[in-house]
């Protein structure tokens, strides 16, 4: 499992791409064939052109699928790829991996329906078996609200969680209504909100993010900005439930050397690779992100916020590599089982 750190988030600076045409290249013998759904947002930033050109090169070829006809009538395909929002695709493609069991679905559909409900995304997180690992992973305390959110306040007193407390939308769609959070300071400003949400408590993190991106063993974890600390005073002073921007999509880059040394270490690599080998099993994923933060003013306590499935891997510096040794590593285990397409 290697981890690496990538410092700098911002816009990527590479150069022009230069399309190696396929007649002057010697087409590799092909190895691997990938069916992709995707939105065209997550097409045009996962299937950039260096992508293709690199994997081509490999023996990897990438075939869109046409949502307007049967899956099965398709390929054929060593690997369905896919990320579209909507429920119609999930019996789709679990109808086609009964039929074609050895078709490595990425991922399969059930397993990222857990992780598109706040609830269960974090369920048993709290409980993982990481005492070889330095360091801690938490999860912040939470409840959900599924109806009336005026009544909710007691359930908040009852369930004991402190304000400030971050509300999310329970489910998550890939829409931008299923980003839309609100930071809120009392029980009040609750009946503001629409619910089904999740209430989790805020936690202090130095106004840094970790995000541990995982593509099947390989970790690269990327720093960006996050919401600042909230003061004593704050707490006490500050009513009303307030809306904040996507922190996601702010990609700007985090320069470590403007951080507090101890808010901008990266948290430490076996707690990482202990953390993502769990959820690996727990999630049955491979293709993920986590949001950590670290708790303010501790070293090795940091808390899981958030998980999310194929995530924008476009941002991370040479992503291309990283995904074509995932897709031959693909290719060597399904050759290894005599799975391979007969071409
Ligand atoms: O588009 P990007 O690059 O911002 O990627 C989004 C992710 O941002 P990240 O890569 O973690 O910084 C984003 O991560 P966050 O939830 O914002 O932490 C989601 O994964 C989002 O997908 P969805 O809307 O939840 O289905 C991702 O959106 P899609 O690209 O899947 O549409
Ligand atoms: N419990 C929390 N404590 C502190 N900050 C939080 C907490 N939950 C979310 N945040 C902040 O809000 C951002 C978005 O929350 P997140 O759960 O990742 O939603 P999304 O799926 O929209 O990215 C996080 O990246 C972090 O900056
Ligand atoms: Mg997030
Ligand atoms: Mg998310």
């Amino acid at each position: 499992m290697r981890v690496e750190e990538e410092d700098n988030m911002g816009p990527r600076g590479d150069g022009e791409v230069v399309l190696d045409t396929a007649s002057s290249q010697q087409q590799q013998q092909e190895k691997l064939v990938i069916g992709y759904a995707l939105t065209s947002k997550k097409k045009h930033s996962f299937l950039q052109p260096k992508l293709e050109v690199l994997a081509r090169k490999k023996g990897i070829s990438f075939v869109s699928i046409d949502q307007d006809k049967p899956l099965s009538e398709q390929g054929p395909f060593d690997v369905v790829l896919h990320k579209l929002l909507g429920n119609e695709w999930h019996d789709v493609i679990q109808d086609y991996q009964q039929k074609y069991p050895e078709v490595t679905v990425l991922d399969p559909p059930g397993a990222i329906q857990r992780i598109y409900n706040r609830q269960s995304m974090l369920q048993g997180l709290a409980d993982l078996n990481l005492a070889e690992c330095d360091g801690m992973i938490c999860v912040p305390k939470q409840m959900v609200v599924l109806q009336d959110t005026t009544s909710s306040a007691n359930e908040v007193a009852k369930a004991g969680l402190k304000f400030p407390l971050v509300a999310k939308p329970l489910l998550v769609d890939g829409t931008a209504k299923s980003h839309q959070l609100f930071l809120a300071y009392d029980c009040l400003s609750l009946a503001e909100l629409e619910p089904p949400l999740v209430l989790q408590e805020f936690v202090n993190h130095g106004g840094v993010l970790f995000k541990v991106f995982v593509v099947g063993d390989v970790i690269r974890v990327v720093r960006r900005f996050s919401l600042p600390d909230v003061s004593n005073v704050e707490k006490e002073k500050v009513a009303g439930v307030f809306q904040f921007p996507r922190v996601s999509s702010s990609a700007a880059s985090v320069n470590k050397t403007d951080l507090d040394p101890r808010v901008a270490e990266l948290p430490p690599k076996p707690l990482l690779e202990g953390l993502v080998r769990e959820l690996r099993n727990r999630l049955g994923l491979r293709l993920f992100n986590i949001d950590m933060i670290r708790e303010h003013g501790s070293q090795d306590v940091f808390y899981v916020i958030d998980i999310n499935y194929f995530p924008g891997y476009g941002k991370i510096p040479d992503y291309e590599q990283v995904f074509v040794d995932f897709f031959l590593g693909l290719a060597q285990a399904k050759h290894e089982k005599g799975l391979c397409v007969k071409r």
